[in-house]
């Protein structure tokens, strides 16, 4: 049994990986300033640190106490579009935030840590289904967050020895299987969490933005992976460190893409009625097709998701948004 600390742990894939964690008989200790996390989320028995990664003293003060054998770092601000309008604040909370904690783990004996990157740091992909090694060329100020992040990491690594895992996400989806935690973000965007809360009455309609993509129906594809396969690559990854892996990436997705209007169409199955649907113009940045080879995760880690169904994985959000209409409020 390895001690953790989780940072982020109160939002979305972090309180579905403590989960994860905590089932891979792993003690855990959460650290969020929960702006956007829920208390709620953290299970009972988890110690709770409220705190603010840019407050360098108490970053430090919490691994000095806990002293964690690994770090898993979710703690981040996620919104693309927001991160164009309010770059400064993205730079500061992602990268500076990501650079105190890391400052610490090297000098607390080089912790080793799992890094929440994201397929957001490739850009417009020269190649699909995306490997690791593709070009990194972000094209938003939320990607480049990320990606700056991984270049502390490298260069952390080979000054001082930190040991890293970057996980690169595709598009996190569904809930825990429970129906007891899901997606509540202060701001939704999100393709699925929007069409389940429109489907509750909470939206007049889904907007489809741009359906003349180079695709088969026009709309984007992307690869949408589920969120409790995802919590169970973190598992493996600490496991990794912990056994004395070198630092890598890797991509998380399940290497198949579904395009907007086929979300929306297994939507339309799952809670039994069609969403009114309207055509939008495009959202800046988006790209056509982002879909993750992950074969290197598979192979190195033995990982392999297990929500491949389209279906299945939107009735997974349902059973939580349709249980708590208003999130974790009720
Ligand atoms: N949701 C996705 O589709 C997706 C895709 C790729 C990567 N990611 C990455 O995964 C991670 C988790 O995303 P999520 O969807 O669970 O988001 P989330 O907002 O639900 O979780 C982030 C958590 O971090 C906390 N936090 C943010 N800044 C903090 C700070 N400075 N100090 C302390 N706590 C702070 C928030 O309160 C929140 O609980 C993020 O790093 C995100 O960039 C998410
Ligand atoms: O109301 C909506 C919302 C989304 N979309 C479309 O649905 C697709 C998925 O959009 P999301 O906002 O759900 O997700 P993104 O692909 O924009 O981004 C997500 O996945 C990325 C990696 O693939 C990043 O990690 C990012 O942080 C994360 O939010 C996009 O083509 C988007 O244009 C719509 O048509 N209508």
């Amino acid at each position: 049994m390895s001690k953790l600390l989780v940072t982020g742990g109160a939002g979305y894939i972090g309180s579905h990986t403590v989960r994860a964690l905590l089932a891979a008989e792993h003690e855990v200790v959460v650290l969020d300033n929960l702006k956007a996390g829920h208390r709620e989320a953290v299970p009972t028995g988890v110690p709770l640190i409220e705190a603010d990664l840019l407050d360098e003293a108490a970053v430090r003060a919490a691994i000095e106490a806990h002293r964690p054998d690994a770090v898993v770092h979710f703690a981040a601000l996620i919104e693309v579009g927001e991160s164009m309008k309010d770059p400064a604040r993205y730079y500061r909370n992602n990268t500076a935030g990501s650079l105190n904690l890391l400052t610490a783990l090297k000098d607390f004996g080089s912790i080793p840590i799992v890094f929440s990157s994201t397929a957001a740091v490739y850009g417009e992909p020269d190649v699909v289904p995306i490997p690791e090694d593709a070009a990194k060329r972000p094209t938003s100020v939320y990607g480049e967050t990320k990606l700056w992040t991984e270049h502390m990491l490298k260069a952390f690594d080979a000054a001082y020895g930190l040991p890293h895992v970057n996980l690169r996400y595709f598009n996190v989806c569904g809930a825990d299987e429970s129906g007891a935690i899901g997606e509540d973000h202060p701001n939704k965007t999100h393709l699925i969490e929007l069409a389940l809360l429109t489907a509750l009455g909470q939206r007049e309609k889904m907007m489809i933005f741009g359906e003349d993509y180079p695709t088969p129906d026009g709309t984007c594809i992307r690869d949408y992976i589920h969120v409790t396969d995802l919590a169970d690559a973190h598992v493996l990854a600490v496991a990794s460190l912990l056994d004395g892996s070198p630092s890598t990436a890797y991509n998380v997705g399940i290497g198949h893409g579904f395009s907007v209007k086929e979300v929306l169409d297994a939507v339309d199955r799952v809670v039994g009625t069609p969403l009114k649907r309207e055509v939008a113009p495009r959202r800046p940045g988006d790209p056509a097709r982002l879909v993750a080879d992950s074969s290197r995760i598979k192979a190195e880690l033995g990982w392999h998701p297990r929500h491949t169904d389209l279906v299945g994985i939107v009735e997974s959000a349902w059973k939580w948004h349709s249980g708590h209409p208003h999130g974790f409020e009720g």
